[in-house]
């Protein structure tokens, strides 16, 4: 439908906004134009009141998204791709339908998040309103728009791709490609961020600059056209004053403005500006004044093509006929140089300044438009789609129709639009004539639609780019927010769905670490313990049968074998090789015990192991730590154990095991000295025979010089065949030396005594094969069972079943810490997954919280802006 800035010449009944004004040719009554005007005027303000009210909020907003995606989420990038079409069976009754709503769904992607993509509906949630963005998976027919809300709801297809404002040139990656992962490879997460950022202080300086316009109540209207078109003389009909120099030859070189003297306090003059020095009609240190008849000197001999020029003139006419004075808005006409290769740049950068806000094109009628016409008459017509076009000098003209087709023709090519309202912005005028004959009707014709141009539909010409630039940037804040409120609610359900997974396994670990330190705890205790009596028990056994002259262990599981008795004459290296072979015995028994305890060890590693499967949660990694048995006990461990114990004086520790210290009992010199009592051990016959059993190291050692000499008293006792006990063995000397006192008896006694003494040599001789084992052993017992007189009290078995318990417990609680270090760490992670993924809902939260109150608050606010937009 087109659309007219103007009202129609004959209005049967206006639309509200268009009751502002009517032309005079509807309403000749001058006053009647005169309160139009005014309501015009108040329709004005009202809609600019509520732009700019619309341009704070925006900003208000933009400071917000600023502020949000520094401090609390960084706002991604989004950009929708066209989704891939499904194939539709054709004649399909639900093709049409289905392939609308196909077109609106589009995927939505982000610059710096390659791994989200999803598909999205972009429709409109209100009629009449821009784009925003609802989410929704192919599957999810629920969130596609209603077939009632079809029509209305599905935005263009130009609409639903993407920015405007906020469009980021980000076709880095190779051939131009825009694919996530090439730009992300390219452009850092930041980066993308700040470009937005940037984008946003852009539009925040945009919109001021939009703001001042809005606000600034004057309106200016450029006049420009091709060289000697007759601009000055237009100018010039329209002040109804010959204040433009005029000339047969091109003589505008300089911008000259027109303003309406009442601006400066009612004096007419001439302001030259000075340059890059802003200009203010109220400090005269911007400008330097002049009188307005030496304007010619000025415009006609500068050579400067950008000087800019102010001329204050008194327009006595009317308001309701005077542009300059109209009693509504302060309007300035701005004669411009004509256009040549030279000033077009220059004109047409002007033109598109935002303060202008007519562009009225004078051509001559004669010339048509030249080719730097056409050149600015596009660019121009771009800017500001309606251009009010003066064909001049349309007197000249013998064949005014030929000529009017011709220019129509061309202004078609050059501003459609225009065209399309040429009966109200294209006017042929003779404007020599309207100035000096006081006005014609073509160009009172003219003065009315400029009139109505710049006045009443200012609204448009003024307040309808600042609206359009709003809307569009609102347009766009709505889709950063929309598809950001997307990620944010995705982020946010993965983040609750990571929490119900992680937050009671969380709990139950929490729970289970002091039942794990207590059941570690109880079996490295249990263990210990466990080996350290079975150690007992094997060394204590060992010791009781060395004690009998037996191997410490069991012969059938050793291949250790008691030396043979090679007769009287070898009898000190049998005593030897029997304390060596007894020694050693001991040696392999102690050997046993720490082989019971690798065994036992290596099952509670085992239960240890089998806990941490059980109480580690999934994905943690498992301990790699393998324990070798093999590794207890062993020789370098036991070094530099021994190394540590004699740093601290202990050094009879070592005389343990030959595996587990080193130094085995039968290697030690000490015990392995051989001595004369491990052959005859007269003593402890004499103390085994004649104590109550309560013999002592004591005893022991003050019976040692009893020697071979009371082997005849041992023998005596022999003999007895019983176990009499020390007061025995004196009643037993008393009644000897009582009976050799009678001399019958003395007579005997020598040869019995003498055959008794051979008797008792003869039978020890003969028991020497196990009378030394049972010595030597006995002896060892001894020597291994006293306590040690560095440890005070811990004997050979004490220490062993110590070490070897120690041993024990020192894997066990390595593995312990292992497992407990693991499952802290465990708990520590688990923690800090929960903690993030509670962050990340929460960010989550805030931000689907700030995107949707975005959203609406986008919605009102775009509600204000378009009030006034086109
Ligand atoms: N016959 C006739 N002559 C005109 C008309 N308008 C301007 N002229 C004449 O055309 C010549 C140029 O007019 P100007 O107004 O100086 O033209 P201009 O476009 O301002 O010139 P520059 O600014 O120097 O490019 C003058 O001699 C005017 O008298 C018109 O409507 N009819």
């Amino acid at each position: 439908m087109t659309q007219t800035y103007f009202p129609a010449r004959t209005v049967s009944s206006p639309s509200p906004l268009q009751t502002s004004y009517e032309p005079s040719t509807s309403t000749p009554d001058g006053e009647k134009q005169q309160s139009l005007a005014e309501d015009a005027q108040g329709l004005f303000l009202l809609q600019r009141e509520s732009l700019l009210d619309a341009m704070d909020r925006t900003k208000a907003l933009l400071g917000d998204l600023r502020k949000f995606s520094k401090e609390s989420w960084v706002v991604k990038y989004p950009q929708l791709r066209e989704h891939q079409q499904e194939e539709q069976p054709e004649g399909s009754s639900t093709s049409t339908k289905t392939a609308r709503r196909m077109s609106a769904r589009r995927c939505l992607s982000f610059a710096d998040d390659p791994s989200f993509q999803t598909d999205v509906v972009v429709s409109t949630p209100r009629k009449g309103l821009s784009r925003s963005i609802t989410l929704s998976t192919i599957t999810d027919e629920t969130a596609e728009p209603s077939e009632d809300e079809d029509e209305d709801r599905l935005v263009t297809e130009s609409e639903a791709h993407d920015f405007r404002v906020f469009r980021l040139d980000l076709k880095l990656g190779p051939h131009g490609s825009t694919s996530p992962s090439s730009l992300v490879s390219q452009l850092e997460k930041a980066s993308i961020a700040n470009l937005v950022d940037d984008r946003i202080s852009a539009s925040l300086t945009h919109i001021d600059k939009l703001r001042q316009r809005v606000e600034d109540k004057s309106s200016k209207v450029l006049v420009t056209g091709d060289l000697n078109a007759g601009k000055s003389t237009f100018v010039n009909a329209l002040l109804r004053k010959e204040i433009m120099p005029v000339d047969q030859q091109p003589c505008t070189t300089a911008f000259c403005e027109v303003h309406d003297a009442a601006e400066n306090h009612g004096i007419e003059e001439l302001h030259i500006l000075k340059e890059g020095v802003p200009y203010d009609v109220y400090d005269e240190s911007t400008f330097t004044r002049a009188p307005v008849s030496s304007l010619e000197d000025f415009v006609s001999e500068n050579e400067n093509v950008q000087q800019m020029l102010k001329v204050y003139l008194a327009d006595g006419r009317p308001s309701n006929e005077s542009l300059l004075n109209n009693g509504a808005v302060d309007i300035s006409l701005i004669d411009a140089p004509g256009l040549n290769r030279d000033s077009i740049k220059t004109t047409a950068v002007f033109a598109r300044q935002e303060e202008i806000d007519v562009v009225v094109f004078v051509v001559s009628a004669e010339n048509h438009f030249t080719l730097s016409a056409k050149e600015f008459l596009t660019t121009a017509s771009n800017e500001k789609a309606y251009l009010f076009i003066v064909v001049n000098k349309y007197d000249q003209i013998r064949d005014k129709a030929k000529c009017r087709r011709l220019i129509l023709d061309q202004i078609k090519q050059l501003s459609p639009r225009t065209f399309e309202d040429a009966e109200d912005l294209v006017h042929f005028v003779d404007s020599s004539a309207a100035l000096h004959q006081d006005g014609t009707e073509s160009f009172d014709n003219l003065e009315k639609d400029l009139r109505s141009f710049v006045l009443v539909k200012r609204s448009k010409s003024k307040l309808a780019p600042a609206s359009t630039y709003l809307c569009h940037i609102l347009s766009d804040i709505d889709l950063l927010a929309g598809a950001n409120s997307i990620v944010a609610k995705m982020d946010g359900e993965r983040a609750q769905a990571e929490l119900e997974r992680t937050k009671p396994v969380l709990e139950v670990m929490k729970k289970g670490r002091e039942t794990l330190e207590d059941t570690l705890g109880s079996i490295e205790e249990a263990e210990a313990n466990r080996v350290r009596l079975r150690t007992k028990d094997i060394l204590h056994d060992a010791l009781e049968r060395i004690g009998q002259g037996k191997l410490g262990v069991d012969e059938k599981k050793v291949a250790l074998r008691m030396p043979s008795y090679d007769g009287l004459l070898s009898l000190w290296n049998y005593a030897c090789d029997v304390r060596r072979t007894l020694l050693a015995s001991m040696d392999l028994a102690v050997k046993l015990a720490e082989e019971e305890a690798r065994v036992a060890t290596t099952n509670s590693v085992k239960d240890i192991a089998q806990l941490e499967d059980k109480i580690l949660p999934e994905g943690v990694e498992r301990s790699r730590r393998v324990f070798m048995p093999e590794a207890m006990f062993s020789t370098r461990a036991s070094q530099k154990a021994g190394r540590r114990a004699s740093q601290h004086g202990h050094g009879a520790v070592v005389a343990g095991g030959s595996q587990g210290l080193g130094i085995g009992l039968a290697h030690q010199p000490d015990l392995l000295e051989t001595t004369f009592l491990d052959i005859f051990d007269a003593r402890h016959h004499v103390i085994e025979r004649f104590s109550d059993h309560e013999s002592s190291s004591e005893e022991e050692a003050a019976l040692t010089a009893i020697s071979v000499a009371s082997v005849g008293l041992g023998a005596l006792t022999m003999v007895g065949g019983q176990t009499v006990g020390i007061r025995g063995l004196v009643e037993s000397i008393y009644h000897v030396s009582h009976v050799l006192s009678n001399d019958t008896v003395r007579k005997w006694a020598v040869p019995i005594i003498a055959v008794v003494g051979l008797g008792t040599t003869a039978y020890f001789i003969w028991d020497l094969p196990n009378s030394v084992p049972r010595n030597v052993g006995r002896r060892i017992k001894t020597s291994l069972m006293k306590e040690h007189p560095e440890l005070k009290e811990a004997s050979f078995v004490e220490l062993h079943a110590g070490r070897v318990s120690r041993e024990t417990r020192k894997v066990l609680r390595l593995a312990g810490y292992d497992l407990n270090q693991r499952f802290r760490a465990a708990v520590e992670e688990k923690s800090r997954e929960v903690k993030n993924a509670e962050e990340t809902e929460r960010k989550a939260k805030a931000a689907v919280a700030f995107f949707d109150s975005v959203h609406e608050k986008t919605g009102e606010v775009r509600e204000k802006a378009q009030l006034v937009s086109a």
